[in-house]
């Protein structure tokens, strides 16, 4: 292993953002399943042989890439993806924690959309690990330009980056529906207090959720048209299909698989998620206004 070095593995929108911010104050190699023209790209070998590791590729996908390629040499992870695993309803923690040690893991989580990364604007965000050891180690390749707090809640950060993709699916459909600001809000709002019942469920803290990892990525995802879920939920709201959807992204909008996640873990342990509940049965079919119309009623 060669020690002090870093690479990016996954090398898509957020990927790519990645590498440009941890290449401004030391070389950062970075590779991917297709090979990329993009300065220090490497094989998968060169990056395993790193001493530190950032992995920016789909939650559903992570299980089966670390199956199929990780080979465990110590190195020390970051984990900068969003999402639950839609099959098991495993936490992207406990995938990992079958591979590499808790105390070599980290989660990358707060209000970041990779196309303002990839231009050097400010952001806040945050490294959340059992190890405070692995933050302080992880935080001075950061840039100036992104302000990097340290967090323990592992579970909270989880949730909270995962949660919020499917509440920015359902805040598309409500501005799309043109259901006015004031539902929008509501929505939001009521989604906030939602995750956070989800994730004190499984552990988390509650301040996770009025801080970056919670509110903060949930406010910028929610309202804006850079974030891929909030898209989804603007097609669906046309009446658009989700393959029809998805094809046009052409990138990943976790919050779709995230829906599916949610709600088996709901059934499963009985937590009360009506938001995440109805953008699943939207997934699958139902009129997005009607259920809208449930989740804004009074009769809910
Ligand atoms: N884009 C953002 O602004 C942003 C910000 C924060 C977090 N994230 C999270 O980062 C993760 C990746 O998002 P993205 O924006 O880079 O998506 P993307 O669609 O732009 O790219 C996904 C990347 O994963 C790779 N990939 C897909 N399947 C793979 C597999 N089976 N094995 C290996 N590699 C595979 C693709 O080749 C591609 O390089 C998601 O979980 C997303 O929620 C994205
Ligand atoms: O484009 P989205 O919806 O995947 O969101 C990107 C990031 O998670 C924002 O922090």
């Amino acid at each position: 292993m060669t020690k002090n070095s870093i690479a990016v593995i996954g090398a898509g929108k957020w990927g790519q953002a990645l590498h440009f911010a941890l290449s401004q104050k030391q070389e950062c190699l970075i590779t991917s399943r297709t090979k990329k023209d993009i300065r220090n790209f490497v094989d998968l070998d060169t990056a395993l042989n790193c001493e530190y590791l950032v992995i920016a590729i789909p939650a559903q996908q992570i299980k089966q890439w670390l199956r199929d390629n990780f080979v465990y040499k110590n190195q020390k992870i970051l984990v900068a993806s969003k999402g639950i695993e839609a099959s098991s309803g495993q936490f992207l923690n406990e995938i990992y924690e079958e591979f590499v040690p808790s105390k070599n893991i980290g989660f990358i989580s707060g209000p970041s959309f990779a196309a303002e990364v990839i231009k050097g604007l400010p952001a806040a965000i945050v490294i959340n690990s059992k190890s405070k050891k692995l933050y302080n180690e992880f935080e001075p390749f950061f840039p100036n330009f992104l302000k990097v707090y340290y967090s323990k809640d592992v579970i909270g950060a989880e949730v909270s980056g995962a949660y919020k993709n499917v509440l920015a699916i359902a805040s598309g459909i409500c501005a799309g529906l043109n259901l006015g600001n004031n539902a929008r809000a509501s929505l939001i709002s009521r989604g906030l207090v939602e995750m956070q019942r989800f994730g004190k469920h499984f552990g988390a803290k509650k301040s996770s959720f009025i801080g970056l990892s919670g509110a903060g990525d949930l406010f910028l995802t929610a309202s804006s048209t850079l974030s891929r879920n909030y898209r989804v939920g603007l097609g669906l709201a046309q009446g658009k299909s989700i393959e029809e959807i998805l094809e046009e992204l052409g990138e990943v909008a976790e919050g779709v698989m995230t829906a599916e996640a949610i709600n088996k873990l709901s059934q499963k342990h009985q937590i009360y998620t009506p938001i995440a509940k109805e953008v699943k049965l939207i997934l699958d079919g139902k009129n997005p206004l009607d259920s809208l119309k449930d989740l804004l009623s009074s009769n809910q």
